[in-house]
């Protein structure tokens, strides 16, 4: 038998307790519980046949009350002696998607994204469309090239406009935005609503999103409906989903709403969230995006998708959108951060505007835990192959 070590200021504490789903050599993909650098094979010490599954779904179907029944166990678990062959190093084991991704829909919630892509895309315009203040703006992405971190990312060929018309080849302004992805585990069915105060019998848990943009492309293709293939390519998550009942102690009260909202809109608990990013490109940190300025909270982007009657369902995702605060050092896409490309950054002993080939982004993020130190998000790494041409 074993007993976890869990260093102080461990980021993966049992107030944290993410899921996964990894393998290591001889053994197929199965449920995980992270405790500090170790993985904890649920299948092998629960016994509940959905642990031995290569995704959260039929967990995640189960519902808030399995949830919590099953987080108290782990945590007795990991706080306890567990047989040692179902304790993995993190270092020794193989990480896959999570879960199967049913709809991916991505939302635009950042006033101060939504603001600064005004201003750098449509120059001569309110930066902020007549509708951002009255619903949360989004659309949807395409969730069977949703991969997990550490997943490489072929730079996309595709359509850009020059002075000359449209030419073809690869996309020459590739970017990054780095997001919160909300996991829902209990679907609703079609014809029903899921409230704002529904929102934590839905959503399970939370990921963090690199929503890889080719800008060029996007610029070309998006009027009037919207992005497609400068999106479509790839989207890359983290492999923990940590659990809403983890992040308890983050929730903060969003920003004051004016105009007021409609009233299916209207909140009565706050699911602002006070958690702090961190984007490295090439191993150098160039942003410090922050979670708690967004202006949509997640259980409004719920209620939203849902308001129409639409169904959610077990493995749908669904992003905050980039998350930029007000600050200059904030912002979470590079075409913020270098204004278009117009201010090129100095990274890691290069001046950049865009992503090259072979470079490597990693986002990764920490939030105020349940025993007043830290609980961290699994990193989302991506590094840049060149287009196949
Ligand atoms: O303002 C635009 O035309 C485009 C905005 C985006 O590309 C952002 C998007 O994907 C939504 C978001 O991440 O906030
Ligand atoms: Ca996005
Ligand atoms: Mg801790």
């Amino acid at each position: 038998m074993t007993t976890i070590p869990i260093p102080e200021g461990s980021l993966f504490g049992l107030d944290n307790l993410p899921y996964g789903v990894f393998s290591t050599p001889g053994t197929g993909p199965r449920v995980g519980v992270r405790v500090a650098d170790s993985v904890v094979d649920l299948a092998a010490t629960l016994g509940d046949a959905e642990f031995a599954r290569p995704s959260l779904n039929d967990f995640m179907a189960q519902g808030r009350g399995r949830w919590d029944e099953v987080r108290r166990r782990v945590a007795d678990l990991a706080a306890g002696e567990i047989p040692d062959e179902a304790v993995h190093p993190v270092s020794a084991v193989t990480m896959h998607r999570p879960f199967d991704v049913a709809d991916y829909v991505d939302f635009y919630a950042s006033e101060h994204h939504a603001t600064n892509l005004g201003c750098i895309l449509r120059p001569n315009s309110e930066p902020l469309l007549p509708n951002w203040k009255h619903l949360p703006v989004g659309y949807h992405g395409r969730s069977s090239t949703v991969v997990v971190t550490g997943t490489d990312v072929t730079r996309p060929c595709g359509q850009r406009k020059t002075d000359d018309g449209p030419v073809f080849g690869p996309s020459q302004r590739l970017d990054i935005e780095a997001e919160l992805g909300f996991v829902v585990g209990a679907g609703s069915p079609l014809g029903s609503r899921v409230t704002t105060a529904e929102f934590a019998e839905h959503v399970f848990g939370v990921v963090l999103v690199n929503d890889w943009s080719a800008r060029d492309i996007q610029a070309w293709e998006y009027q009037p409906l919207g992005p497609n293939l400068g999106k479509s390519f790839a989207t890359s998550i983290s492999a923990w989903v940590v659990p809403l009942q983890a992040l308890e102690s983050a929730r903060v009260a969003g920003p004051v709403q004016e105009p007021e909202v409609l009233s299916y809109l209207a909140e009565e608990q706050d699911w602002g969230l006070d958690i702090d990013l961190a984007v490295s490109w090439n191993g150098e940190v160039v942003s410090r995006p922050v979670y708690r300025e967004m202006y949509w909270s997640p259980a409004q982007m719920l209620a939203h998708l849902t308001v129409n009657g639409a169904a959610a369902s077990t493995g749908d995702l669904y992003a905050s959108g980039t998350i930029s605060g007000s600050g200059k050092h904030e912002r979470g896409a590079f075409i913020e951060v270098t204004w278009g490309g117009q201010e090129p950054v100095d990274v890691a002993g290069r001046t950049s505007t865009f992503l090259e080939d072979g470079d490597e982004v990693t986002i990764s993020a920490t939030a105020p835990g349940a025993d007043g130190g830290r609980i961290g998000f699994g990193d989302v790494t991506g590094r840049i192959l060149p287009a196949r041409t």
